[in-house]
C-alpha cells in the first residue's frame, strides 16, 4: 500500500526578522516575523508512505542524504505518522531550485513543501494555517512559505503553542519585487540555528531587539496596509540590520557579511541617491536582497550589473503558498 503526496512551496525573505527562540524543541520564537515569499525559489517534494519500506530514505536533488539529514527528516514525518492510523516508512525525494543553505532561506521551501505533501499523503489535509504549525517544526522560517505574498509569523502564546503559526496579510501584487545579489553561493559558515542560538545567549543587545522587532512589525503591517511602499522599506532595512548588530555583539560577534556585501549596501543606497527607492536586508549568510518596486527591476539591474556579473543578480516576483502537484 503506497500513500503518495507531492507538494511546491517557494522561499520567503523576511522583512522583520525571526531570530532568537524562546522554546528550542516547539520552535517557538522570541517575537512575530514577516515575510515576503518569492517566486525565483522553490521546492517540489514528493512523500511515498509504503508499508514495503523497513527506513526512511531522503534523496535531495537526486542525492541520497547522510543518516542526520534523513533522522531530521523522519522526526518531522513522526508529527504526521502519530496522526495516521497505520505505522509507515516513506520515502522523501526533494527537488530544490534554490541555492542550498547560501543565506538564501533554502529551508524555509523545503520544510514548507515537505510539509505540504505529507499533509496530502497522510490523508490529514490540515488547513494551511494549522499545517504551518507542522512546518514550525522543521524549520522556523518555513512556517511562513505555506502562504503567498507578505505573511506575519504570529509567535503565538506560551500556552498554546499550536498558536504560533503563519497567516496571510497582503498578496503584495502592487508593484512589489527583489533584486536578490548572490555574493556567495556557498555553503554558509554558521548556521542560522546556531547563530541565533549563541545570539540570544551571549549578545546584550538582544532584549532591545525583541523590543523594536515588535513595534517594527506593527508599524510594517500599518505601512503594507496603506501600501505605503518607503516606510515598508525604510522598516525593513532598519530591522534587518540591527538583527545584525545583535549578532555582532554576540561572544564570539557572528558576522556574515562579506566585503562584497558592503559594496552592495553601498549601491543600494546609491540607487536611492538615482531616485529609486530601494531597500536591503540580509539574512544567515553574505547575499544581500533588495526590497524595490517590480516596474524598477530591469533598472535596478543595469545599475547593478555596472558593479556585479549579471549572473548573480536574480530579480525575482511575489510568490504563492503551498501547492498540491500531480506525478
Ligand atoms: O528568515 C528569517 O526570519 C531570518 C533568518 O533567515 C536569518 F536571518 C532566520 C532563519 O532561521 P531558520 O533557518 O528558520 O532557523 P530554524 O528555525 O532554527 O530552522
Amino acid at each position: 500500500m503506497k500513500l503518495i503526496g507531492i507538494a511546491r512551496a517557494h522561499t520567503n525573505i523576511a522583512l522583520i526578522k525571526y531570530w532568537g527562540k524562546r522554546n528550542k524543541e516547539l520552535f517557538l520564537p522570541m517575537n512575530s516575523s514577516l515575510s515576503l515569499t518569492l517566486d525565483a525559489f522553490y521546492t517540489d517534494t514528493k512523500v511515498t508512505f509504503d508499508d514495503a519500506l523497513t527506513e526512511d530514505s531522503f534523496l535531495l536533488n537526486g542525492e541520497a542524504q547522510a543518516v542526520e539529514e534523513t533522522n531530521k527528516i523522519a522526526k518531522f514525518l513522526d508529527l504526521f505518522r502519530q496522526q495516521m492510523p497505520e505505522y509507515y516508512y516513506a520515502k522523501v525525494e526533494s527537488l530544490n531550485f534554490v541555492p542550498t543553505a547560501a543565506g538564501l532561506a533554502s529551508s524555509a521551501s523545503a520544510f514548507a513543501a515537505l510539509a505540504g505533501a505529507c499533509n496530502l499523503a497522510s490523508g490529514l489535509n490540515l488547513p494551511i494555517d494549522e499545517l504551518s504549525t507542522y512546518a514550525r517544526r522543521g524549520s522556523g522560517s518555513s512556517t511562513r512559505s505555506l502562504f503567498g505574498g507578505f505573511v506575519e509569523w504570529d509567535m503565538g502564546s506560551d500556552s498554546d503553542a499550536s498558536s504560533s503559526r503563519a497567516h496571510f496579510i497582503d498578496d503584495a501584487s502592487w508593484d512589489i519585487g527583489m533584486v536578490i545579489i548572490v555574493v556567495n553561493n556557498q555553503k554558509k559558515t554558521v548556521s542560522s540555528r546556531l547563530g541565533m542560538e549563541q545570539t540570544v545567549a551571549t549578545s546584550p543587545f538582544y532584549p532591545a531587539w525583541v523590543e523594536t522587532a515588535k513595534t517594527d512589525l506593527a508599524q510594517m503591517k500599518q505601512a503594507i496596509q496603506a501600501k505605503d511602499f518607503k516606510t515598508l522599506g525604510e522598516i525593513t532595512e532598519t530591522n534587518g540590520m540591527k538583527m545584525h548588530a545583535t549578532m555582532l555583539g554576540a561572544n564570539p560577534p557572528i558576522c556574515y557579511f562579506e566585503p562584497e556585501s558592503i559594496l552592495a549596501q553601498q549601491q543600494v543606497r546609491q540607487l536611492r541617491e538615482l531616485g529609486i527607492p530601494a531597500y536591503m536586508t540580509m539574512d544567515a549568510g553574505p547575499n544581500v536582497k533588495v526590497l524595490c518596486r517590480a516596474s524598477d527591476m530591469p533598472r535596478i539591474k543595469g545599475e547593478l550589473s555596472k558593479v556585479f556579473d549579471e549572473s548573480r543578480l536574480i530579480t525575482s516576483l511575489p510568490g504563492e503558498g503551498v501547492i498540491s502537484l500531480s506525478e
